[in-house]
């Protein structure tokens, strides 16, 4: 390891503990901008071109696209991508793997912050807190024995969309609301669903039987649009979609459609295609959808630990190391 490899973060919010990971070891450049907001990321964009040349590492600190010009930029010298995200569909997994560098991402240190959401977007749903929240601002309460009454999720089933590390930890957060019963599906029966005596079930059957559906899948060519006109035809009609993975998990003119005709109960999102969604979108007139702006990983203590992961799976990689969490080794 040497101070002649020098690594580019590419935005200046990066955690202080992080960076120090990264400058013991190596000349660390950071990006002048960060990556929120189309004005930042469109300077930050033109900052990332001109300071990339030479870099051995790239730590990415946001889910806009890694382009094939920024990969052309850096040339041969880039040895190692480390996305500080579980999520790596903005990666160019492809390019990286032709061009032989590798990928880590931040697995499992989000999925209790994740989880947490999770739960708070069902709840949102659940409990109307969009025309609740709305009620309170107008000065006008109208909670009776029939108005904007809620969901119990007491007794209910609920089913996750991919039981990996975020949505195990929803089951286990969810294990306190007495919920009547787990299923989840993905592409094989899994151990932990068992120690979390949650039932392997087909999509289908998942769609049919729960009263609360959580999104907690990565975005895959097999998983883009799941969610569209026929399988929302499947939900029940009192169901709660909640979405923690992507938004083109979901076809949403299918998913305004099913909410404005009641066809399902509401959903909750934390993901919507695309970010921010504009603020004269159709989702946003309805009341029963509950959305909130991409904050699944982001409390203090999270962020930090996604960053030092990254950071660390930079030293590992650069000193010939195992990525600690590898995507592309
Ligand atoms: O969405 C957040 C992530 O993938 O880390």
């Amino acid at each position: 390891m040497s101070k002649d490899l020098k690594v580019l973060v590419s935005s200046n919010d990066f955690p202080e503990s992080a960076i120090k990971i990264l400058s013991d070891k190596f000349t660390v450049v950071v990006s002048r901008y960060s990556n929120y907001g189309e004005s930042a990321r469109t300077v930050n964009r033109e900052e990332l071109l001109r300071l990339i040349p030479g870099c051995a590492a790239l730590v990415w600190c946001s889910d806009s696209p890694i382009t094939k010009e920024l990969l052309d930029a850096a040339g041969d010298s880039l040895k190692v991508v480390a996305t500080s995200s579980a999520g790596y569909n903005h990666c160019a997994v492809d390019e990286l793997r032709a061009r032989g560098i590798r990928l880590s991402n931040t697995p499992d240190v989000l999925a209790p912050a994740v989880a947490e959401v999770a739960v708070s977007l069902i709840l949102g749903a659940a409990r109307r807190l969009t025309e609740n929240l709305a009620q309170v601002r107008k000065g006008v309460w109208e909670i009776g024995f029939s108005k904007c009454l809620g969901q119990d999720l007491r007794g209910s089933t609920v089913g996750i969309v991919g039981l990996g590390g975020i949505g195990r930890a929803v089951v286990k957060r969810l294990a306190g609301f007495e919920v009547g019963r787990f299923l989840y599906t993905g592409h094989r029966e899994k151990p932990e669903g068992k120690a979390l005596g949650a039932q392997f079930v087909s999509l289908q059957e998942l769609l049919r039987s729960s009263d609360v559906i959580v999104l907690a899948a990565p975005l895959t060519d097999e998983t883009r649009r799941m969610i569209n006109a026929e399988t929302l035809a499947m939900m029940k009609s009192n169901a709660i979609l909640v979405n923690v993975g992507r938004g083109d998990l979901v076809d949403q003119d299918a998913l305004y459609d099913a909410l404005k005709n009641n066809k399902i109960y509401g959903a909750g999102l934390d993901v919507t295609s695309p970010e921010p969604l504009p603020r004269d979108h159709k989702l946003l007139t309805l009341d029963n959808v509950f959305i909130l702006p991409h904050i699944g990983s982001a409390t203090v203590r999270t962020r930090r630990d996604m960053a030092e992961l990254a950071g660390n799976n930079v030293v590992r990689a650069l000193s010939g190391e195992p990525l600690l969490t590898p995507v592309l080794e």
